[in-house]
């Protein structure tokens, strides 16, 4: 039996992650949670798997909470969200909040030697260096749950990584995928929410149609699996159905398919190295869909793309820069004080005006996070 913590319950990572561990009640149990501002959904969680600790965003809603399930302990904010990371009884963090709010749990879980399963790339983009290093310094594994990253690990299984010249990231283009960017002028938020494959969270959505979902995914790779941004590619395909690659020195190419469900890679960061059934899955019928698509990317189509490589290649703080402005932006867009091209344009703007650290620490990363939002909002009002 493996006991659970979740970050991020509510949402569309963690809510599917419930839905493996209800199908699988005799291998994993949910010890701790945390939500945001769902209390209703935090309510059904709580009296279903009646976890030990629960931490929500607000103090009012942990004490309105506390004296409905006296048998479970509330907790707030952010020191919250690290008593739920840290939960002596849990063995393994399924990290799915959202944003660079999941870097100091994140940090604390594996303190604490946790396994992380992490489907929360914007920790791993903004302080890639700080987790990968404290992994390594308490033996905890890294466990990939985004669809591609679970692809190339599992391209990589019995490999020799020093054999690796390539990895290959699919892309499936966005809800504008084929609009050109004079099109994209007066696109409205519902139109952007439109994804072609997969249903997902809002903000993730967004950045899968400007393309920054890929560019945080480049990043999230060169982290994980310490390769170079030259050897690593991205293909647009449309119908995500393979879900990466890996190409070796001799030219095969390793790669793993699937319906697009985020519920096979959770589950298997959760049963790794076994398999588990997926009773409930659809099955891949390759002779149904008889053809699959590749394209290369424009990059000055998609020019969030360019700004990930370009912050990759330079590595500090202006990883951190970077993903703060797109969450400050796309926060932005998804309230509409922004149209959809002022996304890119801020970025833009914000990354060229910062003077980069680089090996930056954990308070560094913290202030530049911080002030990088600061400005994006005092840039739209
Ligand atoms: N959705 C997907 O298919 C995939 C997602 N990912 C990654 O997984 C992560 C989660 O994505 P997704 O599930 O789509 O996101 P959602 O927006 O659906 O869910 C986000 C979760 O985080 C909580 N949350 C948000 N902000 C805060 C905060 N400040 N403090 C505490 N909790 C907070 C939300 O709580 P509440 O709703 O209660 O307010 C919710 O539980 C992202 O990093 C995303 O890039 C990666 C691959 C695929
Ligand atoms: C399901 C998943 O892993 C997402 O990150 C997905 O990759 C989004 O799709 P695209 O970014 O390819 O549009
Ligand atoms: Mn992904």
């Amino acid at each position: 039996m493996k006991s659970i913590s979740l970050l991020g319950a509510t949402g569309s990572i963690g809510i599917q992650t419930l839905d493996i561990v209800r199908d699988h009640m005799d291998s994993f149990q949910l010890v701790a949670f945390s939500a945001g501002k769902n209390i209703e959904k935090t309510r059904e969680i709580v009296g279903e798997f009646k976890p030990l600790i629960v931490s929500v965003q607000l103090e009012k809603d942990a004490l309105a909470l506390q004296k409905e399930f006296p048998k479970t302990a509330f907790v707030f904010g952010s020191q919250g969200l690290v008593e739920v990371a840290t939960c002596p009884e849990a063995d393994v963090l399924v990290n799915a909040v959202l944003g660079s709010v999941g870097l100091e749990p994140t940090l604390a879980a594996i303190r604490a030697k946790k396994n992380i399963a992490i489907a929360n790339k914007e920790t791993l983009v903004t302080a890639g260096h700080l987790v990968m290093a404290e992994a390594k310094k308490h033996d905890v594994a890294i466990l990939p749950v985004d669809s591609e990253h679970s692809a190339l690990w599992q391209s990589m299984h019995g490999e020799n990584r020093k054999d690796i010249s390539r990895l290959i990231l699919t892309a499936s283009g966005g809800s504008f995928r084929d609009q050109t960017r004079e099109d994209l002028k007066d696109v409205t938020v519902k139109e952007a929410l439109n994804h072609p494959n997969w249903s997902m969270g809002a903000k993730i959505t967004i950045d899968s149609a400007t393309l920054m979902n890929k560019g945080l995914e480049v990043i999230e790779a060169a982290v994980l699996y310490d390769v170079a941004y030259d050897n690593i590619d991205v293909l647009i395909h449309r119908e995500s159905i393979i879900h990466s690659m890996v190409e070796y020195h001799d030219t095969s190419i390793m790669a793993q398919l699937g319906t697009p469900d985020m519920r096979t890679p959770i589950q298997y960061a959760l049963s790794y190295p076994n398999r588990l059934p997926r009773s409930t899955a659809e099955r891949l019928d390759l002779a149904k869909i008889a053809q699959l698509h590749f394209e290369n990317v424009d990059l000055k189509r998609f020019r969030c793309l360019d700004f990930a490589y370009q912050a990759g290649r330079m590595g500090g703080t202006i990883l951190t820069v970077m993903n703060a402005a797109n969450e400050a932006a796309v926060g932005a867009f998804l309230q509409e004080k922004i149209k959809f091209l002022e996304i890119e344009d801020l970025i833009e703007r914000i990354m060229d005006k910062h003077v980069n650290i680089l090996q930056p620490d954990l308070e560094t990363i913290l202030h530049v996070d911080k002030e990088t939002r600061k400005s994006v909002q005092s840039m739209i009002k």
